[in-house]
């Protein structure tokens, strides 16, 4: 169905007090053609049975809670930014309800990748690792330059983001060695470097090599250099806001309003396959 500000896009947000949780419920509030219809936290979470824009000193009329199906009997959508673990077990009720579903949540292992495959043979999703325009964009410029320096240049990815961040490197540095791996014709599985320390030997020139760094406030910062002889090429994205990520999520709502089923990523929300 079409929204309208009569007939809004009914989203639930999972991970309701995060700091995605957060940007989410208050961007929701300011979109015209979206409202706030579900809030869920973990159990033993301050937030839950409280007002889910308290936070903003306003009221949503929606209470955080812990109950998954409660939670979500109200939306349409689910924008999920929490763990894993729990943005699985969102999964499974969102494709027995019917929901769509947009998932940031970064770390997944591949065998849990593959559980958003199936599921996307009945319910639509969303899903990548970065939702902002600017970061989806770079993933092109990395690809042309990629074909562009394919012999001669030593290629790193550094990814900088506050001291909270659970898992490295980034879901976003990660992508970024996929695509850059594929533009090259190489396998990430088999040409990653995740750590040097010790007698490391030379690098191999075909290695991919990634550096994370944790600390502060950093919102996300990520570099892919090309290091040549004579020159370095430095392609850089900073995220000073996460405001990009909750804009680009509700875009991949309006995206998934338009699908009935199929696992899809910002390339296509973006139009940029
Ligand atoms: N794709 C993108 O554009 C972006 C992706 N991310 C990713 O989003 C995720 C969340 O980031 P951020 O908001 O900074 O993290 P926070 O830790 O601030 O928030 C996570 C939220 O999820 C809840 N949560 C934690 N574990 C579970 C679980 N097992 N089941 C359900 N809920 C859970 C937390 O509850 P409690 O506080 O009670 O622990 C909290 O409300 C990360 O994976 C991050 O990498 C972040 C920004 C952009
Ligand atoms: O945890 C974060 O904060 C972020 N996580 C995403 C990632 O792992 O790439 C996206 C962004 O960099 C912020």
């Amino acid at each position: 169905m079409s929204s309208s500000p009569s007939h809004p896009h009914r989203i639930a947000v999972a991970g309701a007090s995060g700091r995605m949780g957060h940007i989410l419920i208050e961007s929701i509030g300011q979109a015209d053609d979206c409202r706030l219809a579900g809030a869920l936290d973990l159990p033993g979470s301050p937030a839950l049975d409280a007002d889910a824009a308290g936070f903003l000193g306003r009221e949503s009329g929606v209470l955080v809670t812990d109950n998954l199906r409660q939670g979500l009997q109200n939306a349409e959508f689910l924008i999920d930014f929490t763990r894993p673990e729990g943005t699985l077990a969102h999964l499974a009720m969102c494709r027995e309800l019917g929901v769509k579903l947009v998932v940031g949540t970064t770390g997944f292992s591949e065998a849990q990748k593959a559980e958003f495959a199936e599921a996307a043979k009945d319910i639509a999703i969303v899903m990548a690792p970065n939702m902002s325009v600017g970061v989806n964009v770079t993933f092109k410029l990395l690809e042309m330059a990629a074909k562009a320096l394919a012999t001669g240049y030593d290629i790193e990815v550094i990814e900088a983001h506050h001291r909270h961040k659970v898992d490295a490197p980034s879901g976003t540095a990660l992508k970024m060695g996929e695509v850059l791996a594929e533009a090259l014709g190489r396998d990430l599985k088999a040409c990653a470097v995740f750590d040097r320390h010790g007698i490391t030997g030379e690098r191999d020139p075909s290695s991919i090599g990634f550096t994370a760094i944790r600390g502060g406030d950093i919102v996300g910062d990520h570099t892919v250099l090309f290091a040549g002889t004579g020159e370095r090429i430095e392609i850089t994205h900073k995220s000073s806001s996460r405001a990009g990520y909750a804009q680009g999520s509700l875009r991949a709502v309006r995206f998934l309003a338009t699908q009935s089923k199929g696992l899809f990523d910002m390339f296509d929300v973006l139009n940029l396959r």
